[in-house]
């Protein structure tokens, strides 16, 4: 069964671990620069460090820039000493947090049992879920990819996900930072097997849910990889830290 459906794109910036309280004038150059004719077409976000979310949520740019965190605790509250809870991120003015970033799956081991609880824990606290799947150089070489991210997807993603709770996206882990992306028919079937995969469990829900593409993505390719079908937005790393860098990517919907 097919659904026709017309998705609002998502373009979110993912800062990992860069930005001290100097970033903020970049968070505020983002907010002026981006135009109330392009901001009706899209949303825009930004997932800073953890440390930066109550700090931006005051600023100006608040108004038209969304705030993400980028990884929570499975539990609202307790002893889990370095951690956050969704509930501290919504808390600071969060509306979303990734969930399973391929940084959080390698470097922390996060299973995808790991990530369900994680996504459970932000729809608890009102957060959309933006749950990262995607396949390493070897996966892929082994002619993997479609397997990796189908099991990923399925372990992932947890019953109940609805178009307005949770986000998915796709990184490879070989392309994020490395300059790398996969062609735009590459990413067009890895898409349109998440689709399928999304429609098949939750039906309307799934054909609605926004499908993000991240890995290496710049002004220079943004207008192609966005134009890809099934991809409803992008997750962006490095060229989401400057603002004018950012809104280059962001035009690719102008
Ligand atoms: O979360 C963002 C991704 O890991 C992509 O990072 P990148 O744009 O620096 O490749």
């Amino acid at each position: 069964m097919s659904y026709a459906t017309a998705i609002r794109p998502l373009v979110a910036g993912n800062w990992k671990m860069n930005g001290l309280a100097a970033a903020s004038a970049e968070f505020e150059a983002l907010g002026q620069g981006l135009e109330a004719a392009l901001a009706s077409k899209l949303d825009v976000m930004i997932c800073p460090p953890a440390t930066l979310i109550a700090v931006l949520a005051r600023s100006a740019a608040a108004s038209k820039v969304a705030l993400g965190g980028q990884d929570c605790h499975a539990k609202a509250s307790g002893p889990h000493t370095g951690d956050i809870s969704a509930e501290m991120l919504k808390d600071a003015g969060a509306s979303a947090v990734l969930a399973g970033h391929s940084e959080r799956r390698t470097d922390h081991g996060e299973s995808d049992a790991v990530v369900k609880a994680k996504a459970e824990a932000a729809w608890r606290a009102g957060l959309t879920a933006i749950i990262c799947v995607g396949e390493t150089e070897a996966e892929r070489k082994g002619g993997k990819t479609l397997e990796v991210v189908g099991t990923q997807l399925a372990g992932s993603v947890p019953e109940g996900a609805t178009a307005a709770n949770t986000v998915i996206a796709y990184e490879p882990v070989w392309a994020i930072g490395t300059g790398l992306t996969p062609t735009a028919a590459d990413v067009a079937e890895v898409h349109a097997a998440i689709r399928s995969a999304l429609e098949a469990r939750f039906g309307a829900e799934g054909a609605a849910m926004r499908l993000l593409y991240g890995g290496s993505v710049k002004p220079s390719n943004a207008a192609e990889l966005m134009a890809v079908p099934h991809v409803n937005g992008a997750l962006v790393g490095g060229a989401s830290l400057k603002a004018a860098e950012f809104l280059g990517i962001i035009s690719a919907y102008a």
